[in-house]
């Protein structure tokens, strides 16, 4: 068998390029043979999918070529394997940092991230199914996964694959147009070309690309004539059969006041999440980057830090920056004790005020005369919703706790529900002054 699979990874090398190779390849195990069926682990329901459809035949030629007996693959993915968990790490998933993009560097117009490819991308069990997935769009554009939804929570990589796509394409095809914005921008330029009368401009420049790669999709909510614009962009593409990328914290189905003709087509593809990397997806993270800043740093300190951080990739990054820049400041190596040092002041503004979430379940009730099982009970009564929504905003804004956990403790609602809460009040502190004076008077309180 190994004879075999070796001969057949030599033969199947020629034929690919070096990402596919890694991504489809290199992860899948022959594992044993079974009369004429050989058994074959991949990482992902998407890798068997995709096995099924590229590499089964070419194993049953290949095995014939090899020794004259036609072997018959049978492809298994681990994750159908894997036991069900939901570990305390898992449940952080969604986390939605309050904090935005917080400057990561970014280059629109076609200008990719140079940094973002997938050689720099690392693949753990949090984002292998997305990984695959964009490599699999970025092979053969247009043709499988048109479009690719990628979501997820703050920081996790969404920019940084999709981009890779970007620098895939142009390295198979130098002559592909590839365009990259955000929803934002995206929405920024329309505005233009109505101002100064370049509507014609703006969709041939966004009408005529192979590859349209369009971030944070979440912000076209509520932008009635920029959807209308996106719609139309949208069909031109993919009736041409050119490759559509989006990025969104939440899926299409969640965002909210966007039509729903958008949402049903950003459904007709195929939608991917990233979740929050494990601990040793982490430490190879902090490795790679440490490396590619030439960083001296012992495995001990890199654990250290991984194990501080556990839900943003551009958090973590920046606890490791940290680190280096206190090091130099102290003018001594790293090590974990330095680290440790250095991220004190990180966890203690974490840590915020030391506020849980049932002290403020619990101000908030006596504010608005409702008792703790209403606010975490399921009545839709305007006098008890307000409320459960301002407690939640409160509890993400206060609290170093992520969505899952606060919806748990809401009575197990739905990371979503908590999401949607925290919306709704961002937009009413603006608009409704009786809600603005609420949540001020609220946080006084619970600051004092
Ligand atoms: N798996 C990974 N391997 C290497 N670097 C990663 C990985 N995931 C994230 N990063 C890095 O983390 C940082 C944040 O990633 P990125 O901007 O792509 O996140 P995002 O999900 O798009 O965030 P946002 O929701 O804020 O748009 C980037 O510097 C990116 O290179």
């Amino acid at each position: 068998m190994n004879d075999f699979w070796t001969y057949f990874k030599n033969k199947i090398k020629k034929s690919l390029s070096s990402t596919a190779f890694d991504t489809w390849i290199s992860t899948a195990k022959p594992q044993y043979i079974e009369g004429s069926n050989l058994h074959i682990l991949v990482p992902s329901e998407l890798h068997k999918t995709y096995w099924q459809k590229k590499f089964v035949n070419e194993i049953v030629l290949d095995s014939y070529e090899f020794n004259g007996i036609e072997l018959n693959p049978v492809i298994e993915d681990q994750d159908t394997r894997k036991p069900e968990t939901t570990t305390e790490e898992e449940n952080q998933q969604n986390d939605n940092a309050a904090q935005n993009n917080d400057g990561g560097e970014v280059f629109e117009n076609s200008h990719l991230n140079p940094k973002y490819t997938f050689d720099t991308f690392i693949v753990g069990d949090a984002n292998n199914m997305a990984h695959a997935a964009a490599v699999a769009a970025a092979g053969e554009p247009g043709e499988i996964y048109n479009p690719l939804f990628i979501y997820g929570g703050v920081g996790l990589g969404k920019t940084h694959l999709m981009q890779a796509i970007g620098h895939e394409m142009m390295n198979n095809n130098p002559q592909a147009r590839v365009k990259y914005v955000t929803s934002e921008n995206f929405t920024n330029e329309l505005i233009y070309s109505i101002q100064h009368s370049t509507q014609k401009a703006f969709r041939e420049e966004y009408r005529n690309v192979d590859l349209l790669l369009i971030d944070d999709i979440q912000f076209l909510g509520n932008k009635e004539k920029t959807q209308e614009e996106f719609f139309h962009t949208f069909n031109k593409l993919h009736e041409n059969n050119k490759q559509i990328v989006m990025t969104s914290d939440r899926l299409p189905n969640d965002i909210n006041n966007i039509e729903a003709r958008l949402v049903s087509r950003f459904k007709w593809g195929l939608s991917v999440d990233i979740t929050a990397p494990d601990l040793e997806t982490r430490i190879a993270i902090l490795r790679n980057k440490a490396e590619a800043e030439k960083l001296e740093i012992p495995d001990d300190a890199l654990s250290y830090i991984a194990q501080q951080i556990n839900t943003n990739v551009r958090e973590l990054e920046g606890a490791l920056l940290r680190v280096q820049a206190y090091s130099t400041m102290k003018n001594t190596d790293i090590d974990k004790s330095l680290a440790a040092d250095a991220l004190k002041a990180l966890k203690l503004a974490k840590s915020k005020s030391g506020l849980t979430v049932s002290t403020i379940q619990s101000k908030v009730c006596k504010y608005y005369h409702i008792t703790i099982a209403d606010l975490k009970g399921k009545k839709r009564v305007k006098s008890i919703v307000l409320p459960r929504q301002i407690a939640m905003y409160l509890s993400r804004e206060l609290t170093d706790k992520s969505l899952p956990q606060i919806g748990m403790e809401f009575g197990g609602k739905d990371h979503t529900t908590v999401m949607h809460s925290c919306d709704k009040i961002t937009e009413l502190v603006v608009s409704d002054e009786e809600v603005k004076q609420a949540v001020e008077e609220l946080k006084d309180e619970l600051k004092n």
